[in-house]
């Protein structure tokens, strides 16, 4: 996705595109996470002293000097990176010139995602305890983050396009001045697409998440004798790499959420300051 080309950044089916692609790169970075243990003493505030007198935890001191570093290369002046920290430098390269695709907007849901990757993701796809890989962890966190965050804001992009084509733009404009946020969402719901894509996320993680050996077959990778794949578990009850089922699952209950959240509310402030074509 070229976003220094606008009609290929509102190209729904490119865009859809790049949310398949965002797949891999999230069941990869769980995969990479899910090697090492819990280490909640990571995300606990006040558990280290930093060089400032930053009062956060482990992960959110890592995470804002990351954020800072990327700023200076410009990296949030890109219509589809969010921070989670503040504040941040100014870049130290020239920004680049992108055409105006999304409306002016504030939605960031990155507290939200930090909330439900703490209390729901890391859970789940670590083995309780501590193995004192800190830094590991926290690298592979900060990744897993920005994916998932990338993932869910390029509904912004989603939701534009969305309101761009004329069949329905009537209708979110209606919708979106009597503040009807559950019809703006049925309206942008399409349930096969949803319905595609966790199927192929279940058959994407059950194989990127197997060892691939000479002698697995391609049938036992896909599930298809029956068995309920444990990923990665080599038969002696070793460590698996992730479960199929726990992907599915923080898509369904979290990422698809979220994302269309981002769309609604994307969509909520897409009139201010928008003068509507003559025939709308
Ligand atoms: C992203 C889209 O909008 C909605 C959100 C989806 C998602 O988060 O995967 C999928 C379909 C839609 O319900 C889309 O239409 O492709």
């Amino acid at each position: 996705m070229n976003l220094l080309q606008k009609d290929d950044a509102l190209d729904l089916s490119k865009l859809r595109d790049v949310l398949i692609r965002l797949e891999d790169t999230i069941i990869f970075a769980l995969i990479e996470r899910a090697q090492f243990a819990l280490n909640d003493c990571t995300y606990q505030p006040g558990v280290y002293k930093y060089d400032n007198d930053f009062k956060g935890s482990f992960l959110e001191y890592f995470l804002h000097e990351m954020e800072q570093v990327h700023a200076r290369v410009r990296r949030y002046t890109s219509p589809d990176e969010y921070p989670f920290t503040k504040p941040l430098p100014q870049p130290i390269l020239t920004t680049l010139d992108f055409p105006p695709i999304l409306h002016n907007n504030s939605v960031n849901v990155n507290d939200k995602i930090m909330k439900r990757y703490l209390a729901d993701i890391v859970p789940n796809i670590c083995s309780p305890g501590d193995d004192l890989n800190y830094g590991s962890s926290a690298t592979r966190d900060v990744e897993c983050l920005q994916a998932l965050s990338k993932r869910i804001h390029y509904g912004k992009f989603i939701a534009e396009s969305k309101f761009m084509d004329p069949k329905n733009q009537k209708t979110y404009i209606e919708l979106i001045k009597s503040g009807n946020r559950t019809a703006i969402m049925e309206l942008l719901t399409n349930k096969a697409v949803e319905d595609a894509l966790l199927k192929r996320l279940r058959r994407k993680a059950m194989i990127y998440g197997s060892d691939i050996t000479d002698n697995v077959s391609e049938d036992h990778l896909a599930g298809h004798n029956g068995t309920s794949l444990c990923i990665g578990d080599k038969g002696n009850g070793t460590a698996r790499k992730i479960r199929a089922d726990v992907v599915v699952d923080l898509y369904e209950r979290f990422v698809i959420p979220l994302t269309k959240d981002v769309e609604v509310e994307y969509l909520m402030q897409r009139l201010e300051g928008w003068q509507p074509p003559k025939d709308v």
